[in-house]
């Protein structure tokens, strides 16, 4: 994990022209430092278009993949590993033998134990390692003859993440890792995580609804609303950027209700987003530093409304 100062371009806003269309590919386009870069990514389904996606994983760092259900985090996933066909744009990526992965269902077949995992995947990896594979395994409490359909959704994440790192990538990409934790395991996923990122050279892409696991871990934010770019940051920046302001039902001003991100209104008065700017100059309200998850939902509600 890094202490970025200069990487605030990692990821730009939504653009307002259109994107050129090209067809993606894996041709190299981002820097030596980067180690993911995905550039002006399109994808149209039906009722859902992703639209322009800019994002960069500078080597050492860990970016936090974040937004609302439906917001375009699996589909940016899918289509930087290959698993989705994307309609324009540009992916630079390492080898996929230098790329772990764990996503939200498993491709695992489920009769099969740990060890007949390892047995399956193992030819793929050059730097395969049985020591690291049965360590993480014993770390995760999963044994290694227990059928993958007989552990639970927590074990089956946590068996991904050993596949992952037992083959020894530079670049992790984790799609909703921690979501069937519980927070002791969560705790301890993330600290799997950080055991990793000692390593300088390596890179960590982390898409997440559970902020509080990015809180710890992350050196940048990418927020996605609507298959778009809302937001980019430093985890640090990003809170700095944004006020939670609460105030009593009188002292919501039209100006208030024009400028707040996800007002929400209720008997005893309002609360919402401001940025810190705005929010430093209205006095008698309660303005406070706010988590990480209520930027992420004020952003998602005012990219909605
Ligand atoms: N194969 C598909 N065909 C049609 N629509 C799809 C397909 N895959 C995804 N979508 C749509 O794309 C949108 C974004 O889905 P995606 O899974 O990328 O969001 P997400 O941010 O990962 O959501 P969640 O947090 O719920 O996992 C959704 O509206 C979804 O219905």
């Amino acid at each position: 994990m890094n202490t970025p100062t200069d990487r605030s371009d990692l990821g730009t806003g939504a653009r307002d022209s259109g994107p050129t269309e090209r067809p993606a590919t894996n041709d190299a386009v981002g820097t030596d430092a980067d180690a993911l870069t995905i550039t002006d990514l399109v994808k149209r389904f039906d009722d859902f278009t992703l639209e322009g996606i800019d994002l960069q994983v500078p080597r050492g760092y860990v970016v936090g993949l974040v937004g609302a259900n439906g917001s375009g985090k699996t589909t940016t996933i899918g289509c930087a590993l290959g698993l989705v066909v994307p309609g324009s744009g540009t992916i630079d990526i390492p080898p996929m033998d230098r790329v772990g992965v764990v996503l939200d269902s498993h491709y695992f077949v489920p009769w099969w134990t740990p060890t007949s995992l390892e047995n399956a995947v193992r030819p793929f990896y050059p730097r395969w390692s049985p020591e690291r594979y049965r360590s993480l395994l014993v770390r995760f409490g999963i044994k290694t003859g227990t059928k993958i359909q007989d552990l639970s959704r927590g074990q089956t994440m946590r068996l991904q993440l050993a596949v992952a790192l037992a083959h020894d990538p530079d670049l992790l990409i984790l799609d909703e890792p921690t979501s069937g934790l519980d927070p002791l395991a969560r705790d301890g996923f993330v600290d799997v995580i950080a055991d990793f990122m000692t390593d300088e050279s390596h890179s960590v892409l982390f898409s997440t609804h559970i902020t509080a696991d990015l809180e710890k871990i992350a050196d940048h934010v990418v927020v996605l609303a609507d298959g778009r770019v809302a937001a980019t940051a430093s985890t640090a920046d990003l809170i700095e950027q944004y006020r939670l302001v609460r105030g009593g039902p009188d002292e919501l001003t039209d100006e208030l209700r024009a400028t707040l991100l996800g007002l929400r209104e209720h008997p005893v008065g309002f609360e919402g987003l401001a940025r810190s700017g705005d929010a430093d100059s209205w006095g008698g309200l309660v303005v406070e530093a706010p988590s990480l998850d209520q930027i992420v939902v004020g952003i998602a509600k005012g990219v909605a409304s």
